[in-house]
């Protein structure tokens, strides 16, 4: 046994033989589903026993809510090791993590990249190619409602904001239907993986890109990244998919710019104030409109159970975390 031990919450319920054999070898401790109200009542006797040096929260387990001292706290002092859910972190107060538990945070972003990859990409095609309004104006006996001819996949030049895991996905997903693609990025990847994507500026992206997708984490620096500024930089016409947080975009500052023309399209899995889009957004039809469904399909959640197996064993083999948002 290392000297390492895990809470688990939420069932395991996919790869549950893989977590049994872990089980048997190193001090972990299943609590199976628990709201946020019963953690705020187990977690402190848990903690009581001093041992606890790490958890990890299920995919499919109810959702725990913010990750912050209100949940954690009683865990500080022993606490270094948090693997939450998804790739998301923004719900985490990251200061008091990293300065008051000195803990890593690990999400586990490999199992909803893809899914939430080619969510992105449908968003993409559907802007470019008007499916989702064919698809409602034949439905209601309008036929083609006026949709007239649409863009096309090989004139559409894409740019991605945030070439992370999923940015990279969607790259090669749209390239093969002809699209080139740009991308700007914290920093530029080696040239061997950019994979034909060019790097460049977000101000040059914003000012030259006919399509722009949002595939960056919501962090203070991404806050409202795109607002009235940075759509007065886009080219008319414009069209905007958003699968990453919707606080990326000043939901505001789109609906104007949707009802001024000048974005022409919106796909969206994301918004400001979940789950309640701006009125305008779910009434548009040059908006398509997805319930934050970007990760989920049924593979995820073994997927994301293995996941956060693997970045656990390399915690309690060596005491450091892969995979980690942070450096505490
Ligand atoms: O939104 C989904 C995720 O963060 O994985």
């Amino acid at each position: 046994m290392s000297k390492h031990a895990a809470i688990i919450s939420g069932e395991v319920r996919k790869a549950t033989e893989e977590w049994k054999q872990f089980g048997e070898k190193h001090d972990v401790m299943f609590i199976g589903d628990k709201t946020r109200e019963q953690l705020l009542e187990e977690l402190p006797k848990l903690a009581a026993q001093g041992k606890y040096d790490a958890i990890a929260f299920m995919p499919a387990g109810p959702w725990q809510g913010d990750v912050n001292a209100e949940l954690l706290g009683s865990l500080e002092g022993s606490l270094k090791y948090i693997n939450g859910q998804g790739a998301g972190f923004d719900h985490v107060d990251m200061e008091f993590v990293t300065k008051k538990l000195g803990a890593f945070y690990v999400n586990s972003p490999q199992a909803v990249s893809h899914p939430t990859a080619t969510t992105t990409t449908i968003l993409i095609l559907d802007c470019i190619r008007w499916t989702s309004q064919l698809e409602l104006s034949t439905r209601r006996g309008d036929w083609k409602g006026g949709a007239g001819l649409t863009n096309d996949t090989r004139d559409t030049l894409v740019g991605i904001v945030g070439m992370g895991t999923i940015g990279k996905i969607v790259r090669d997903q749209i390239q093969a239907f002809g699209s080139k693609v740009i991308y700007s990025n914290r920093r530029r990847l080696p040239e061997s993986e950019e994979n034909g994507a060019k790097f460049v500026s977000l101000d040059e992206l914003l000012s030259t890109a006919d399509l722009i997708s949002l595939n960056c984490p919501l962090t203070p620096e991404t806050f409202h990244l795109i607002g009235e500024t940075e759509f007065a930089k886009m080219k008319k016409g414009v069209m905007i998919v958003n699968t990453s947080r919707g606080k990326v975009i000043d939901e505001h500052a789109l609906v104007s710019a949707l009802e001024s023309g000048h974005v022409a399209r919106a796909g969206l899995d994301v918004y400001e104030n979940e789950p309640h889009p701006h009125p305008f957004l779910l009434t548009s039809e040059q908006c398509t409109v997805f319930p934050h469904h970007g990760g989920g399909t049924q593979r995820v959640v073994r997927d994301a159970e293995l996941e956060i197996l693997e970045n656990l064993r390399a915690f309690f083999e060596t005491g450091k975390a892969q995979n980690a948002v942070n450096s505490p």
